[in-house]
């Protein structure tokens, strides 16, 4: 559906490297990154609204990169809804069919319906609430009947209840067959709704694959802090267990190829009893507890190791934890993951 090959921006503070890139149709994909990584500009890219430097774009087997954004059959939705505040909802929904000789009345009144937005019609934008604001932006997007529905983030500025209802209005789409691009910050949204995921950091693509892979097996550090890794410490192995720069001594698991190299553990991996528990847990000191809405945080010591475990409240509750007690924590040996040492921008 979507095919980038060497995709490169250049502008005067920033550059987005040659990317290649692949979108089947009827995906819905993730495009996720720090802020400033280039993903807005990405977008812009492929709606044909961003000039490029160098590569091509094709969408749908059509090479489309000289081609202005209205013949791509591409639809961009913004975090900001970016409606026309003097515009009724039906006047901003028809606005995109001026440049397409008009639309098909069915596939708008379906829209509408889908969307449930036909009792605010003749309202204006101003005075629809954030959920309502994004349903329109949605469907002024979809009436020119996109081949491509690209999201910039159209779930960010939502309250949680709102989120959720646009979070299955995208499923439904998906679930009709349209092709989604979108981006976030919210590594929640990819795991709830995305198939494939790009990591893009500094304008250079880091990682693509399936939601699963990337949030277990993240290729770097970096990617692994940005997939919510808390937990990345250097140590040199011998024989499964590492030694801190503190000297302290950690049993990882036997697996662990021999060296120095970054390791990063998943908070939710880290495990946490009240009596030692086998050989290789290790005892730390509990420094904070920190809720994080269904989850609490513990952030916890161990010599210079500052370590995060997250558990469910319940958990907490039987563990009867308390700041600065003792507590035993290993590590499940399934989810360590090893990354080259050296890296920037790492512990
Ligand atoms: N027209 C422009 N001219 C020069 N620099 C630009 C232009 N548009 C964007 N940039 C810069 O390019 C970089 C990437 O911007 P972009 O908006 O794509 O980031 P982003 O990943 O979408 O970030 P965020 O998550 O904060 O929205 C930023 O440093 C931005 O300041």
């Amino acid at each position: 559906m979507i095919r980038l090959a060497g995709l490169s921006i250049d502008l005067p503070g920033f550059r987005l490297a040659p990317l290649d890139l692949e979108v089947e149709e009827g995906e819905f994909f993730m495009l996720v990154g720090p802020s400033g990584a280039g993903k807005t500009l990405l977008l812009e890219a492929i709606a044909g609204l961003q000039p490029i430097s160098g590569g091509t774009i094709a969408l749908d087997g059509r090479d489309v990169t000289v081609l202005p954004p209205e013949r791509r059959r591409v639809a961009l939705v913004y975090q900001d809804y970016a409606l026309f505040p003097h515009l009724t909802v039906a006047q901003n929904i028809a606005y995109g069919l001026r440049f397409c000789g008009g639309g098909d009345r069915a596939h708008i009144d379906g829209l509408v319906d889908l969307l449930r937005l036909g009792h605010l019609l003749d309202r204006r934008p101003l005075t629809l609430s954030g959920g309502e604001r994004q349903r329109t932006a949605l469907a002024r997007a979809l009436a020119v009947r996109p081949d491509l529905l690209l999201l910039d983030e159209p779930l960010a500025a939502l309250d949680p209840l709102f989120r959720e209802e646009i979070q299955s209005h995208l499923r439904e789409l998906h679930g009709q067959g349209l092709t989604l691009l979108m981006v976030t910050h919210d590594f929640g949204e990819v795991l709830s709704l995305g198939q494939r995921v790009a990591v893009l950091d500094e304008g250079v693509l880091q990682q693509v694959g399936p939601v699963e892979e990337v949030f277990r097996r993240p290729v770097n550090g970096r990617v692994a802090s940005f997939v919510g890794m808390k937990n990345l410490f250097r140590a040199v192995v011998s024989a499964g267990e590492g030694r801190l720069d503190d000297g302290k001594r950690l049993i990882l698991s036997p697996d662990v190829p021999d060296g120095r190299a970054l390791f990063g553990i998943r908070p939710e991996d880290v495990e946490l009893c009240r009596e030692p528990s086998g050989e290789a847990s290790f005892p730390c000191r509990v420094e904070a507890l920190v809720p994080r809405g269904a989850v609490f945080d513990i952030v916890l010591r161990f010599g210079t190791l500052r370590l995060v475990a997250q558990m469910a409240p319940s958990r907490l509750l039987d563990l009867a934890l308390r700041r600065d007690e003792c507590v035993w924590a290993r590590f499940r040996p399934a989810s360590i993951c090893r990354f080259p040492d050296g890296e920037v921008g790492c512990p």
